[in-house]
This record gives structure tokens, C-alpha cells and sequence, in this order.
């Protein structure tokens, strides 16, 4: 096993990562489709729409819903007045807290790189107790970019002192968008397989997967030095 000499930056996904947030952003659509007098989705159908952020889900539910295209402005600025209060029925996954205290007291630096906009991100952050343990949170709105694109975890890397001329650290998330964002960043990417991922693991981008937090601190250690070779 490789040991982490330097304790290297570890940037986590937050939606299908480290928490279970499809029950609340359903809630939260459905809410805004009643208002406007349209059936409800599934969670199912919402959590598949789930990745890319705000514009990109609401185009989904739009297709779903068979709404005008022209909508999109008026259902995305009435989605976003509710959004940073959906936290009622948001979990985190199992041993989600207690690995991130046991990261953070082994002093790796620890960040947030979204899609989800900086507001509602903050919002569940602070509703789980997690705001501390974060030097870094890049949201969906953060900067003009969006994962896949490599810039947004880049930022969150430099947030967190990482040297852009060196390997930067480990990225963890859950979705086709953070793998592709980890590949073209050029950072081991950890992925967990229990949140919304719609293609088989085997054909995504990754180092190593894991179904419990559990494990994440040895895998970690694992790829410590490739994170920083
Ligand atoms: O809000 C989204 O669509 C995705 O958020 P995530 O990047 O934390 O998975
Ligand atoms: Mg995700």
C-alpha cells in the first residue's frame, strides 16, 4: 500500500455523492410544475436529469413534460427561488460524515467541485454541519464553465493550494459528467457507484470504485502517490 506522506487534496462531487439530494430536487420540480398547472414526474425520470446542473435539468424536464422550450427562463428562475431551501428530504450517504472528519484530521485539504448552483450547495453544506471541513466550493455558477469541462475542478484545486504544474490530487464523484471532467483534468478519479450514474462503471473513466464510504479513506492511501507521482 502506498502511504500519503504529504496528505494530497481530495475534491468531492456533491448530488449522488456525498448526498442523496434526488428526493428534494424532485420535490422541488414537481412544485414548480404544479404551479404551472403540469403533471408530476417520477423521481425516477428526475433523478436521471440529474448532473449537469440546473439549465440541463430543466431542459430535461421540459422534453419530459412536453413544455415550450421558451419556458425554460421563467421555470428556471421559479426552480431557483425554492431550490436553496430543499434540504427536508436530502440524506447524506452512509459514512459519508465521519470519513470526511477522519480526511480532514489526516489534514487533506477538502473541496466541493458541483454542478449544483454555490447557493443551494451552501445551503446543504451548512444543513449537514459540513461547511468547515471545506477550504474549496465550486458550484455550477462559480465560473462560466461547467464539469466536464476540466476548469471548475482546476479552480477547486487551486483554492485548495494545489501547484497546477504538479498533479493536482483525487477527484470523487459519482456521474458520466465527473468522470469526464476527472479525464480532462487529468486527475484519478474515485468513483462511487451508488449515486447516478446511468452507464456501466466499466465503460466510465475511473481509478478505482467503491459502494461505501468505508472504503474511501484506504483507497485514498491507495492512490496517494499517483495523485502526487
Ligand atoms: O445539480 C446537478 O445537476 C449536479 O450536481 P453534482 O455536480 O453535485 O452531481
Ligand atoms: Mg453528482
Amino acid at each position: 500500500m502506498n502511504v500519503c506522506l504529504a496528505p494530497c487534496p481530495v475534491v468531492f462531487d456533491l448530488d449522488g455523492t456525498l448526498i442523496d439530494s434526488a428526493p428534494d430536487i424532485h420535490a422541488t420540480v414537481n412544485a414548480v410544475l404544479r404551479l404551472n398547472h403540469v403533471a408530476p414526474l417520477t423521481l425516477d425520470q428526475v433523478r436521471g436529469f440529474i448532473g449537469g446542473g440546473v439549465d440541463l435539468l430543466w431542459k430535461r424536464v421540459i422534453a419530459a413534460a412536453g413544455l415550450a422550450p421558451e419556458a425554460h427562463r421563467d421555470l428556471v428562475a421559479s426552480f431557483m427561488t425554492r431550490y436553496h431551501d430543499a434540504t427536508a428530504l436530502t440524506r447524506l450517504y452512509p459514512n459519508v460524515a465521519e470519513v470526511l472528519g477522519t480526511l480532514a484530521d489526516r489534514g487533506h485539504p477538502l473541496g466541493v467541485c458541483t454542478n449544483k448552483p454555490l447557493r443551494p450547495t451552501r445551503a446543504l453544506l451548512e444543513h449537514f454541519g459540513l461547511t468547515g471541513l471545506f477550504s474549496a466550493v465550486i458550484g455550477g455558477d462559480s465560473l462560466p464553465q461547467r464539469k466536464p469541462d476540466p476548469a471548475p475542478l482546476r479552480a477547486a484545486f487551486a483554492a485548495l493550494g494545489a501547484d497546477p504544474a504538479k498533479p493536482l490530487g483525487l477527484y470523487v464523484g459519482d456521474s458520466e459528467f465527473d468522470a469526464e471532467c476527472a479525464q480532462n483534468t487529468a486527475v484519478p478519479f474515485l468513483l462511487f457507484t451508488r449515486g447516478y450514474r446511468k452507464s456501466d462503471p466499466s465503460e466510465m473513466y475511473h481509478t478505482a470504485r467503491f459502494d461505501d464510504f468505508a472504503e474511501l479513506p484506504g483507497l485514498i492511501e491507495d492512490h496517494a502517490e499517483i495523485a502526487r507521482a
